[in-house]
């Protein structure tokens, strides 16, 4: 079992292993029984999975269980009134300790309604997906608008992580490459030697559990260093979204939950390499396709409808366009383009995925 801390303006501690909800008893009970109740938030599919596994973690305490759609359609202004309506029914106040157990859409929503919930209560986040070794850490909540990705929500940190990497075995293939996009992505904004580890394209189902884990704690090493020095993305943060401002835009023109946010942030880091200049462009191609990114998506979708969703990004102000690029691995930066360019890369990008894919 593995701990990394997170020192943002409320530290916290990251678990990770098999077993780490052992944790609730002995570091955590305090937390637990000073609550006047414990909500668990659970993602549907992962409560069918695993419920029954974490509730004999919570054997003594009395635990309510509310469950949200599966996957990223939770992350609705519906299903974030909903929780509320769940709380405010079961008599919960501000002693109420929310439990998010599930990916990063659960995550994501359940964070947004601690940070409301009664103007907030403490949360801890349980997260099931590899893809959430990101987002349960770090403090971002959000919910979707129809205009645009995660425009509603907050920096609300938790009060811990425990990551239980045994509950990544029922992951789908599908969602072990989402998930595994985000820990490339880490790789790209921190790391040379990590990045070539990852690149030799050896099959994610071959990866050991230790290996697994390796990569996870690394990404999420790279993560809360980041999230110490700027939590409230005023600078350094804005390089976790190397991949991001493209990737949103596809997940806006697709609709939410028709690609997952992995493979989007994979594509989306095809532009910034390409916009970049970066010397493994082409070899991160094949990576993406012998992994079964779906680079094809984007000869499907007109450039314009993308650069709307683009002008739209959280790094924009009055219609610029930003991307994180990369000087080299390790050394992102920040850069606005000007839409001509932005859409020749594009023109230029297509036609190298065009050559990879034959
Ligand atoms: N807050 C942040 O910093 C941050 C960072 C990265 C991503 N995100 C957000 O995270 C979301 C994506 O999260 P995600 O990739 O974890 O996907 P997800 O939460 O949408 O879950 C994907 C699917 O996997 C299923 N699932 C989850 N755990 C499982 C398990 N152990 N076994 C089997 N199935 C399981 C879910 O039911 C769902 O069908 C996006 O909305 C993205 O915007 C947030
Ligand atoms: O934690 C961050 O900061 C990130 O940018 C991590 C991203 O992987 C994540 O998808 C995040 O939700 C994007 O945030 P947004 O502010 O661009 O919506
Ligand atoms: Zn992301």
């Amino acid at each position: 079992m593995k701990l990394l801390r997170v020192e943002a303006d409320h530290p916290y501690n990251v678990h990770i292993g098999t077993n780490v909800f052992k944790f609730f008893h002995d570091l955590y009970r305090d937390l637990l029984s000073d609550a006047d109740k414990i909500v668990i938030v659970a993602d549907d599919k992962v409560a069918e999975l695993h419920l029954d596994y974490l509730l004999s973690f919570l054997k003594p305490f009395d635990v309510s269980v509310f469950r949200i759609p599966a996957g990223e359609q939770a992350k609705s202004v519906e299903t974030f009134m909903e929780c509320h309506s769940f709380l405010l029914a079961e008599g919960c106040s501000r002693k109420t300790l929310l439990l998010a157990f599930g990916g990063g859409a659960t995550g994501d929503v359940a964070g947004f309604v601690a940070s409301t919930f009664m103007r907030g209560i403490p949360y801890i986040q349980l997260p099931t997906t590899i893809l959430a070794h990101d987002s349960a850490v770090g403090g971002k909540t959000a919910i979707n608008h129809a205009l645009g990705k995660n425009m509603i929500g907050t920096f609300y940190q938790p009060k811990a992580v425990l990551y239980d990497t045994k509950l990544l075995h029922t992951l789908p293939a599908e969602e072990v490459r989402s998930g595994m996009a985000e820990v490339i992505k880490h790789a790209f904004i921190s790391n040379e030697q990590w990045l070539s580890d990852l690149l030799q394209n050896r099959k994610f189902s071959d990866l050991t559990d230790e290996e697994m884990i390796a990569h996870l704690e690394k990404g999420i090493a790279v993560k809360a260093a980041i999230v110490e020095e700027d939590e409230f993305e005023s600078g350094m943060r804005k390089y976790l979204n190397f991949g991001h401002t493209l990737a949103h835009a596809i997940e806006g023109y697709e609709g939410y939950g028709k690609i997952t946010h992995g493979e989007a942030v994979a594509l989306g880091m095809a532009y910034a390499l390409l916009l970049s200049d970066h010397p493994r462009l082409e070899e991160y191609l094949f990576w993406c396709r012998s992994h079964g990114y779906p680079l094809s998506k984007l000869t499907e979708i007109p450039f314009d409808s993308l650069l709307a969703y683009m002008k739209k990004d959280k790094k924009s102000s009055r219609g610029t366009l930003n991307f994180v690029l990369l000087e080299e691995t390790g050394k992102p930066f920040m850069e606005m383009i000007e839409e001509k360019r932005a859409e020749a890369a594009f023109q230029q990008l297509l036609s190298k995925i065009g050559e990879v894919l034959i």
